[in-house]
C-alpha cells in the first residue's frame, strides 16, 4: 500500500505517531513525515528511531504556510494534530477552535493544493452528542472536512472516530496505578460511568482501515466493548492484589456518563462491516431540495451506539483486556517484583 510512498502525520509526536511508526517503518515505504510544534520530542524520536527514512518538520496547523511548506511531495496524511485536553479545550475553547478546526481547513487546502492523494483525519466519541469545547472542535472539524470531501476533486479525505485508548498518557488507568502503588484511595468519579475501551494497535488499525477501505466523505468507527469506572478499578485492584480504598469523587466539568460513538440518525444510514460502521457522506446536493419532501421513517426506532448498550466487559474479560495492554502487564511485572 505504502511502497515508495511519502506519508505525513500531522500531531505525529504523540503517542498515535510513534505508534503508526512503529508499524510503518519496517514497510518498503519510501518516507514518513513527523509533522509537530514540540522541537524537544522531535529531537528525543530522532534519536530513538535513528531512521532516515523519517523526517522532522517543525510546525503548527494553525500556521498555513508552514503546512504548505511539509505537504509538497507527499502522497497522504494521517492528520492526527489536536488540543484533545478536555479541561484545556474547555477554559480555551478559542485556542480549539483554531487548531482543531481552523487546522483542519489548513491541512485540507494545502493537501488539494499539493495533489496529495488520501487524507485520513482522526476524530473521537466525544465529538458525538458533544457537551465540552473539545468535542465541539471535533465536531465542527468533521463537518469541515466532510464538506471539503463534497468539494474536492482528485483526493479522498475521510476520518475515523475512536473512544478512549487504554493507558494514553493522563488517562484514568495509569493513574489508577500510580494510586495503588501508593497506597492513596482510587478516585472513582462515578462508579456506574461507562468508556469505550481500545488499544493503541485497534486505533491503528482503525485508521489503516479507512486508509484502505474509506471513500471520501466517509467515517469509520471500530466496533469497541466498553466498561464502567468502578469495574475497571476493581479489575486494577485485584490485578495488583491491592486493597486500596475507592473514593467516589463525582462527575467533573465536561464529563458524560456514557459516551455515543454513532448517533442514532448516523446508525439509520450506517454500514456494517463487521469489525466496523462506516458512516457514508452525507450526499445530500447543495439546494436542498428534497428536505421539504424526503424524511427517514427508520429513525424514530433506531437506537445510538454508545458506551452503554456496547458489549459491556464482564469482570474477567476486564481483566484479561488490561492484563493484555502492555503498559499494565509492564506496571504489573514491575509491582510484582517490588
Ligand atoms: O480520577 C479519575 C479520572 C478519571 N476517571 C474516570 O475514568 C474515565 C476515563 O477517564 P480519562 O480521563 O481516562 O478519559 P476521558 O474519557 O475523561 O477523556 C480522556 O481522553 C480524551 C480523548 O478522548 C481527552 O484526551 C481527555 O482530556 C482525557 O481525559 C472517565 O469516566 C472518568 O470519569 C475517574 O473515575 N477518576
Amino acid at each position: 500500500m505504502f511502497k515508495d510512498k511519502t506519508l505525513l502525520i500531522t500531531g505525529g509526536t504523540g503517542s498515535f505517531g510513534n505508534a503508526m511508526l512503529n508499524r510503518l517503518l519496517d514497510t518498503d515505504i519510501g518516507e514518513i513525515r513527523i509533522f509537530s510544534r514540540d522541537e524537544k520530542k522531535q529531537d528525543d524520536m530522532r534519536k530513538k528511531y535513528n531512521n532516515k527514512k523519517i523526517k522532522f518538520l517543525i510546525g503548527d496547523v494553525r500556521d498555513i504556510t508552514s503546512v504548505k511548506n511539509c505537504v509538497r511531495g507527499v502522497d497522504y496524511i494521517f492528520h492526527a494534530a489536536a488540543l484533545k485536553q478536555v479541561p484545556s479545550c474547555e477554559f480555551f475553547p478559542l485556542e480549539t477552535v483554531k487548531t482543531n478546526i481552523l487546522g483542519t481547513e489548513n491541512v485540507l487546502s494545502a493537501a488539494v493544493e499539493a495533489g496529495v492523494k488520501k487524507v485520513v483525519c482522526l476524530s473521537t466519541d466525544k465529538a458525538v452528542y458533544p457537551i465540552n469545547a473539545m468535542g465541539m472542535s471535533k465536531a465542527l472539524m468533521e463537518k469541515t472536512f466532510i464538506s471539503k470531501a463534497r468539494t474536492a476533486e482528485n483526493i479522498v479525505i475521510c476520518g475515523t472516530r475512536y473512544g478512549n485508548v487504554m493507558a494514553s498518557r493522563g488517562s484514568v488507568i495509569p493513574l489508577f496505578i500510580e494510586q495503588i502503588k501508593n497506597g492513596q484511595p482510587l478516585t472513582v468519579t462515578d462508579p456506574d460511568m461507562t468508556r469505550f475501551l481500545m488499544n493503541l494497535d485497534d486505533a491503528i488499525e482503525l485508521v489503516l482501515y479507512a486508509f484502505e477501505n474509506g471513500k471520501s466523505g466517509d467515517r469509520m468507527v471500530k466496533k469497541s466493548p466498553a466498561a464502567t469506572v468502578g469495574d475497571l478499578a476493581q479489575a486494577l485492584k485485584v490485578l495488583f492484589h491491592a486493597d486500596n480504598e475507592i473514593q467516589n469523587i463525582g462527575i467533573r466539568m465536561g464529563e458524560k456518563m456514557h459516551e455515543t460513538l454513532l448517533t442514532r440518525e448516523e446508525m439509520a444510514s450506517a454500514m456494517d462491516m463487521g469489525d466496523y460502521f462506516c458512516i457514508p457522506a452525507d450526499e445530500s446536493d447543495l439546494n436542498y431540495a428534497k428536505y421539504f419532501s424526503d424524511g427517514n421513517r427508520d429513525i424514530g426506532t433506531i437506537q445510538e451506539y454508545n458506551s452503554s448498550n456496547t458489549h459491556r466487559l464482564t469482570p474477567e474479560e476486564l481483566k484479561e483486556t488490561l492484563s493484555g495492554c502492555s503498559y499494565v502487564a509492564n506496571e504489573l511485572k514491575e509491582w510484582n517484583h517490588l
